[in-house]
């Protein structure tokens, strides 16, 4: 199995590849766009299997330092503003708001690595506000964590018709911006062990379906 791991920025991608060399790992930028761009480049080689967005997230009651996977994917702030609230882009008739990892997959990751597992949020602002972070937990009261890539590396696999995973390693809580607060080192740590454990979960998942 050929899995590409898309990561944000090279202090993550570097966390990935340090752990193992079963990976192509890629640093595709800051964001949903970025990542959909490089996710869709890469997939149109045609020799992947399996898209994994990977990097340092928020988490909503998770501790720092912990390693989350998701089971759905979702793009939390893709939609309109009306008076009475926010409309996701598929009650307007467009696109899609969630894609879904292979179930089986993501319950054999957490067997394996103790990992919790929830709905990971793609915002393409970092939430800095308790105002904004109780908004979300109510709109997505699955929500493990949010960051910036997976449903732009989701969309792209989905439309190369390959499965995605969402990886995120916890950095930060998601409220209140105090950046003195962010533990961006034990997540890279985090990460690292974390995809040490993910290649032979990968190997008998491939090897029964
Ligand atoms: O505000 C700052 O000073 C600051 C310092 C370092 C990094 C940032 C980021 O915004 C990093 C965004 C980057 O990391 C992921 N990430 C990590 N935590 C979160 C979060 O709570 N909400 C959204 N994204 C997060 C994200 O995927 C980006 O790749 C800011």
């Amino acid at each position: 199995m050929r899995t590409l791991v898309v990561t944000a920025v090279p202090a993550e991608r570097d966390a990935v590849t340090r752990a193992s060399g079963a990976f192509d790992v890629l640093a595709a930028g800051v964001g949903p766009a970025a990542a959909a761009a490089a996710t869709a480049t890469a997939l149109a080689l045609g020799t992947y299997d399996l898209v994994i967005s990977a990097g340092i997230g928020g988490g909503f009651g998770v501790p720092l330092g912990s390693v989350v996977l998701a089971d759905a994917i979702v793009a939390a702030d893709l939609g309109a503003e009306t008076p009475g609230g926010f409309v996701p882009v598929t009650e307007l008739g467009f696109g899609a708001v969630e894609h879904r990892p292979p179930a089986d997959l993501v319950r054999n990751l957490a067997d394996a690595t103790g990992a919790a597992t929830g709905t990971v949020l793609t915002v393409s602002t970092v939430t800095g506000t308790a105002e904004r972070a109780a908004a979300l937990r109510t709109a997505h009261p699955d929500a493990v964590a949010e960051a910036m890539e997976g449903f732009g590396v989701a969309e792209a696999a989905h439309q190369h018709g390959i499965p995605a995973l969402e990886v995120r390693a916890v950095s930060n809580a998601v409220g209140p911006r105090d950046r003195d607060a962010w533990r961006i080192g034990d997540a890279l740590t985090a990460l690292t062990e974390i995809f040490g454990k993910i290649p032979p979960v990968l190997e008998s998942w491939n090897s029964h379906d």
